[in-house]
């Protein structure tokens, strides 16, 4: 891993992918979103592929993979993700090994922490609680929170100005070229994990200034 800046203050974190196996529920929520618009489900790993630029394109991805639709059809099938997304958010999504003892030994070092995810604010919340993840982080900043998400830096710039931190202070962590573009924009560094998902591109294809494996190999880079 290329040395990270000296002073860092403030480390963002990506959600689906980095902090939380989430796909168990996303593709419960995708399946039934199929079945009630009487269109065969995508199979998990195809689902896995469709996530990390919102809701929105999730959606979109499940249906033209489906055949197509037009906009009313597309519009039901916000409206039933949604549903049946809130009732399965967070029943079988699991917080990766390494996660917790990672956020305790940052939160220990004074770290600002924020989450910046694409996933809408209705459904960050209750799974940042519902996993134990929420006290951990100052700040929260979701797909729906601004007009744009990412890969587009402004997320990025709104937790650092939130956290009290300069964009130079600040580093970013995630799982897909979303997260990557998102944070070079910025004028951040980025670290990447191996284990998440990145819309079926290799992440060692992605450029980043470094891998993990675990989150806790990032903490030895970190100060103090
Ligand atoms: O909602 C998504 O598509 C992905 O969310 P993430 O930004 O936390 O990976
Ligand atoms: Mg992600």
């Amino acid at each position: 891993m290329a040395a990270l800046k000296p002073g860092l203050r403030a480390v963002l974190f990506d959600l689906d992918g980095t902090l939380l196996d989430s796909i168990p529920d996303l593709a419960e929520a995708c399946h039934r979103m199929m079945v009630e618009l009487g269109r065969p489900p995508h199979p998990t790993e195809t689902i896995r592929t469709f996530v990390g630029k919102g809701m929105l394109n999730l959606v979109r991805r499940c249906l033209e993979a489906g055949g197509g639709a037009d906009e009313a059809e597309f519009d039901a099938a916000v409206d039933a993700f949604r549903r049946h997304y809130a009732v399965v958010n967070g029943d079988c999504t699991e917080v990766y090994p390494g996660v917790v003892p990672a956020l305790a030994a940052l939160a220990g070092r004074g770290m600002a922490m924020a989450c910046v995810t694409n996933k809408p604010a209705a459904f960050t919340g209750p799974l940042l609680e519902r996993t134990g993840l929420a006290p951990y982080f100052a700040v929260t900043v979701s797909g729906d929170t601004l007009a744009d998400k990412k890969p587009h830096p402004a997320p990025l710039l709104h937790a650092c100005e939130r956290l009290g931190v300069a964009v130079g202070e600040a580093l970013m962590v995630g799982d897909s070229a979303n997260d990557a573009e998102a944070a070079r924009a910025a004028g951040m560094p980025v670290l990447l994990v191996t284990y998440g998902y990145s819309e079926g591109v290799p992440v060692d294809s992605i450029e980043c200034d470094g891998l993990l494996s675990s989150l806790v190999e990032m903490l030895p880079h970190i100060g103090p």
